[in-house]
């Protein structure tokens, strides 16, 4: 297919259903050569205008190394030093996490094979049925937005829903499936801080399954012509209760601080942590979810990321979910209602990555 024209009498719609149908992606796009984006790439002239605006906060995110987590005496202050960062930046870095620099490595480098690969190659993995096995499209939301954003994504389900391993396209397989083992293990001990953060046995995260439900995703941000008028991925929080993410090189991932756009700069071997929405409302609004956005890529190499979002497995029986009874007392009255595991499905499958989160839908207001 031919690169879309934007310039012709618009019916998005339709322009939408061409993109996602020709199963070229934004890296087709890219390759094919155009130098204006279709114009539903085009965000609004509010989010066009902070992207100039970015980036100038002279802080980053905390850095915290992980080499003397099995150590009595270390072990209070890494569990203040993750917990400063889960309530005030709900973002932060971690460094000699144990897992091998070869992985990393060889985990965007088969991602970025994967998205590198020739269109007819890539086409028989594209489709929009997500929740389960292995899926390949651009834009996850694209149906759900109001402006497409410039990557494209593979997913894999690691959880429940488990992908079979043959059902991962052999470029990336075994490359995956490493980086799940190791990224798990590390977001395990990560999780064992935040609990102790919150004075819980170090244990609860994992009795709540926080690790049994796991979502691996490879995105590939190839160059964009027109960096100043779309976005690579949208603002927004992330859905479930921890994060773990890996970046190659190429800069663009940016965090809300302060009321500014702060950049995530990509340290060699480090991996970045975010709190998820559910954390934060389990946490009862200790630990904060906090917006973040990739801008286009201006560079001609892709900006690479790999992502592991783990939610909560099994919910309770009831069915419900809500701010931990163990954290509440008078003093520390509920700050969310409790919701449903249905609730939190359909909001997230009913909008695009830009639009209200959980979160606000559930706040008790006073
Ligand atoms: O690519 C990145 O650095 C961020 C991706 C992200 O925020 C997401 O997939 O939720
Ligand atoms: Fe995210």
């Amino acid at each position: 297919m031919a690169a879309i024209d934007a310039t012709s009498a618009y019916d998005r719609v339709k322009k939408v259903k061409e993109f996602d149908e020709s199963k070229i992606g934004v890296k087709g796009l890219s390759d094919s050569g155009i130098t204006s984006i279709p114009q539903f790439f085009v965000h609004d002239p509010e989010t066009l205008s902070d992207l100039k605006s970015s980036s100038t906060h002279a802080s980053t995110i905390p850095t915290i190394d992980l080499s003397h987590i099995n150590s009595v005496t270390h072990r209070q202050e890494l569990v203040e030093q993750i917990k400063v960062a889960a309530k005030t930046w709900g973002f932060f870095q971690v460094v000699n996490h144990g897992l091998p620099l070869s992985v990393l490595d060889e985990t965007v480098n088969a991602v970025k094979a994967f998205h590198e690969q020739p269109h007819e190659v890539k086409a028989k993995y594209y489709k929009r049925e997500e929740g389960k096995g292995f899926m390949y499209a651009s834009n996850n939301d694209l149906y759900r937005t109001k402006a497409a954003s410039w990557h494209d994504s593979l997913q894999v389900w690691m959880g429940l829903h488990r992908a079979e391993v043959e059902e991962i396209p052999e470029i990336c397989r075994n490359e995956v499936v490493a980086w799940d083992f190791y990224a798990t293990k590390v977001a395990e001990s990560v999780m064992e801080l935040l609990s102790e953060g919150l004075g819980l046995e170090a244990g609860k995260f994992k009795e709540l399954t926080f690790s049994d439900s796991r979502v691996v995703v490879g995105h590939c941000y190839p160059y964009c012509p027109q960096p100043d008028r779309t976005v690579g991925i949208t603002s927004h929080t992330d859905p479930g209760t921890v994060t773990v993410l890996l970046q190659n090189h190429v800069p663009g991932l940016q965090v809300r601080y302060e009321n500014e756009w702060v950049n995530v700069k990509p340290v060699p071997g480090g991996l970045i942590i975010n709190i998820g929405d559910l954390l934060q409302i389990i946490s009862n609004g200790e630990y904060k979810s906090v917006q973040h956005r990739v801008l286009a890529n201006s560079r001609k190499e892709s900006r690479i990321s790999i992502v592991m979002f783990l939610n909560q497995g099994k919910w309770n029986e009831d069915g419900y979910c809500g701010p931990l009874p163990e954290l509440l007392s008078p003093e520390k009255p509920p700050v969310y209602r409790n919701f449903t595991v249905q609730e939190y499905i359909e909001n997230f499958y009913s909008k695009g990555l830009d639009s209200k989160s959980l979160i606000e839908k559930i706040t008790i207001r006073n």
